[in-house]
């Protein structure tokens, strides 16, 4: 039997494939040469404090329905103004209720850089994400062959965004690298079982090259997960549940921003 991961590229891969039938690459590449140039994220990213990455999740795998949000703009327009560094939203359709039209609203509310959260298997997605005005993208090693992974991180500079590359692993962490990851997002949570393990990040980061921006990605629920994650060399931390189940999630943004800010929040070099 496959895993979750295997469940979702599955989907994903059917998905693209109907999207691409109505607009081809060819389309989706012009459309993206024609979207307002990307925002500088890994300045961003380099900015003094441990940042936070606040992201659109309507829903997951591991909790179903996690929140109602009727207009992720509303949504982004509070993180934004609770400190967030940089806006995560979900795209994968099937087991997320995300969508492209979400990306636009959040894209259309924002002055941020903003994140197109999804699994890439192939380059129509990030022609596509460039052409909703992403500024970064998600570039998960578990789910691609190391030549994917190399072609689509260059792809993903060449139209001038950033490549946010996610691993679970030692191994995962060393075909980052390989690949030139210059982010690198360690998650505690392993798609493939759904288990979620803080001190994955701890294991790995430490590994990493200084001058490689280190994303502790799953699992804060409040400031003092963040402040852990810093402790063991986070330059940002990336938050779902632990915002969109908030009653007040500027509130709860701002808490961690606040946090990451902190002269006394440990940080690594810059
Ligand atoms: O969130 C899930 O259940 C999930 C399952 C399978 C693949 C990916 C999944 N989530 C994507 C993410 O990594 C998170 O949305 C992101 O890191 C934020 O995590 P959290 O703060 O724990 O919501």
């Amino acid at each position: 039997m496959g895993t979750v991961l295997d469940s979702i590229l599955d989907g994903v891969r059917e998905d693209v494939a109907a999207r691409e039938a109505v607009l081809d690459l060819q389309s989706v590449k012009k459309a993206a040469k024609s979207a307002p140039p990307p925002r500088d994220a890994l300045k961003v990213l380099r900015e003094p404090g441990v940042g936070v990455i606040a992201e659109v999740k309507r829903a997951s795998p591991s909790k179903g329905q996690l929140a109602d949000i009727p207009d992720p703009a509303d949504l982004a327009r509070m993180y934004e103004d609770g400190g967030a560094r940089i806006i995560s939203c979900l795209t994968e359709e099937r087991r997320f209720n995300g969508s492209l039209a979400d990306l636009d609203s959040v894209r259309r509310a924002v002055d941020i850089p903003v994140l197109r959260k999804d699994f890439v298997v192939g380059p129509y997605q990030i022609h596509e994400a460039r052409a909703h005005g992403a500024d970064l993208v998600l570039l998960i090693v578990a789910a691609l062959e190391q030549e994917a992974l190399v072609s689509l991180l260059d792809r993903t500079e060449s139209l001038g965004m950033t490549a946010l590359v996610e691993v679970h692993t030692e191994e995962e962490a060393d075909r980052a690298l390989e690949a030139g990851a210059t982010v690198i997002g360690v998650n505690a949570r392993n798609l493939k079982t759904l288990e979620v393990d803080r001190n994955v990040f701890s294991r790995i980061a430490p590994g990493l090259p200084s001058d490689v921006v280190k994303i502790a990605e799953s699992g804060v629920r409040d400031a003092s997960d963040l402040l852990a994650y810093a402790s063991v060399g986070a330059d940002a931390v990336l938050v779902g549940e632990g915002l969109v189940t908030q009653g007040d999630p500027r509130a709860a943004c701002n808490a961690l921003a606040t946090a990451g800010a902190h002269p006394s929040c440990p940080q690594g070099p810059r």
